[in-house]
């Protein structure tokens, strides 16, 4: 593993420390369904406020795309660190600006300031040259805790680390340690199973990882993607018309490289996507036109779960199905608990990750008994893929050299 700076090499006392978390959690109807990754990043945070560190925490929620979307304020978020914590937290709603300046100012050592959503400004995303050097004018030090983000080349997970002296938090360091544990070396075969929505951004990840498993399972709205790619009619679910050529290219890549793929046989399917609305299991070539597909259906289920007895390790991310809203949990939570039972009774090794897929896990309440639960969803997938992710990439850099504002 490449080698960067940890809190080891770092005397917090007295400094502004901008720390990037993920704070991305799941929200359902304006609640947080799960505080994962709240609760992984909460040990840096404490570690260097004790330390005498004035640590103030930058993330990203949601995908507001550069506009500020009420909904997507990380100030619920905020509140809900503030309440597991004994330390001082005050929450300020811009990143940058002469707000956030006030509030630095006031800032004693051991106090905590959490910052509005990064992605809240369009320089974020590009990572903006400027909008890198307004948001480093806030600290002194900067330490990546957010391993489930670094795989994006943003200001705030990438540029900063190039202005100021860069270091790897402990859930960071936690990540890639239990991650290389697991699966440099995996034991064959090694399944993957990938699901949920997020289509386009895990799509290209989806045809390196044909080159490293034996089996690709697809579920989800990914499966949706590949199935319309297929000329499966998939009446109104979600999927991406502009990635089938993609999907048809990665179904090539996977029979060059002996993987095989499974894509779901049946499914569940309804015309609303609510609570209580009437759903109905169908053939995977029978799906309505104005319906549309929301979970696996049993048939799916049964042939994963046959397939899972013959792996000897497992890596997941993203859920089989809309899983938040019942029925459609059902084929998330079964296969959840068949690679549960398979995990304890030590035939399998079972690697999951990603923000909603860790809250479908514990939904199915088998998240204890996975071999190891990552909070990053696509970072892990990329990183499995072999690649050097951008986030991590600047921090062996900085080791090195860092470039003054
Ligand atoms: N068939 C489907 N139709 C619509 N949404 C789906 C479907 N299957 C899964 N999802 C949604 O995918 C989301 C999780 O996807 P994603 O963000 O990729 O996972 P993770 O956060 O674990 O990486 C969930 O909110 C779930 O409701
Ligand atoms: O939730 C996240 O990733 P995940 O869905 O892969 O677990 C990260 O916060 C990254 O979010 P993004 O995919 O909007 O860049």
């Amino acid at each position: 593993m490449a080698a960067f700076r940890t809190l080891n090499d770092l005397s917090p006392a007295g400094k502004r420390i901008l720390l990037r978390a993920d704070l991305n959690v799941p929200v359902r109807e304006g609640r947080i369904t799960d505080t994962t990754r709240i609760d992984r990043v909460l040990p840096t945070v404490e570690e260097l406020v004790e330390k005498g560190g004035r640590v103030i925490v930058l993330s990203h929620f949601d995908r507001p795309k550069g506009r500020v979307v009420a909904e997507m304020s990380l100030a619920p978020i905020a509140a809900a660190m503030a309440e597991k914590t004994r330390h001082t937290v005050r929450f300020v709603s811009d990143c940058i600006g002469p707000e956030v300046e006030h509030a630095i100012a006031a800032m004693k050592d051991g106090d905590i300031l959490i910052l509005e959503n990064t992605r809240f400004h369009a320089g974020e995303e590009k990572n903006d040259p400027e909008f890198v050097a307004s948001l480093a004018k806030s600290g002194e030090i900067y330490v990546n805790d957010a391993f489930s983000a670094a795989h994006r080349a943003h200001a705030s997970t990438e540029g900063l680390a190039r202005h100021l002296p860069a270091f790897a938090g402990r859930l960071m360091e936690a990540e890639l340690n239990a991650l290389s544990a697991a699966l440099e070396k995996p034991d064959h075969p090694v399944g993957a199973l990938i699901g949920g929505a997020k289509i386009s951004t895990k799509l290209d990840l989806i045809g390196n990882v044909v080159n490293k498993v034996d089996i690709l399972f697809i579920g989800g709205a990914m499966a949706n993607t590949f199935l319309a790619a297929e000329g499966v009619p998939v009446g109104k679910s979600l999927q991406e018309a502009e990635m089938h050529e993609t999907a048809r290219e990665i179904v090539a890549r996977a029979q060059q490289a002996g993987c095989k793929i499974i894509l779901p046989v049946d499914a569940v399917i309804a015309r609303e996507f609510r609570e209580g609305a009437p759903s109905e299991i169908c053939p995977i070539d029978a799906v309505p036109a104005d319906a549309m597909i929301l979970d696996a259906g049993p048939r799916t289920v049964a042939l994963i779960n046959e397939q899972l007895a013959g792996l000897k390790t497992l890596v997941w991310n993203g859920p089989l199905g809309a899983f938040e809203i019942k029925p459609f949990d059902a084929a998330t939570v079964a296969v959840a608990r068949e690679a549960a039972r398979l995990t304890k009774e030590g035939k399998l090794k079972t690697i999951a990750g990603g923000g909603d897929t860790v809250s479908a896990l514990r939904h199915a309440g088998v998240a204890d008994q996975m071999s190891y639960v990552s909070t990053a969803g696509g970072a892990f997938m990329e990183w499995l893929e072999g690649k050097l992710l951008p986030g991590i990439a600047v921090l062996t850099d900085a080791a090195q050299h860092v470039v003054p504002l």
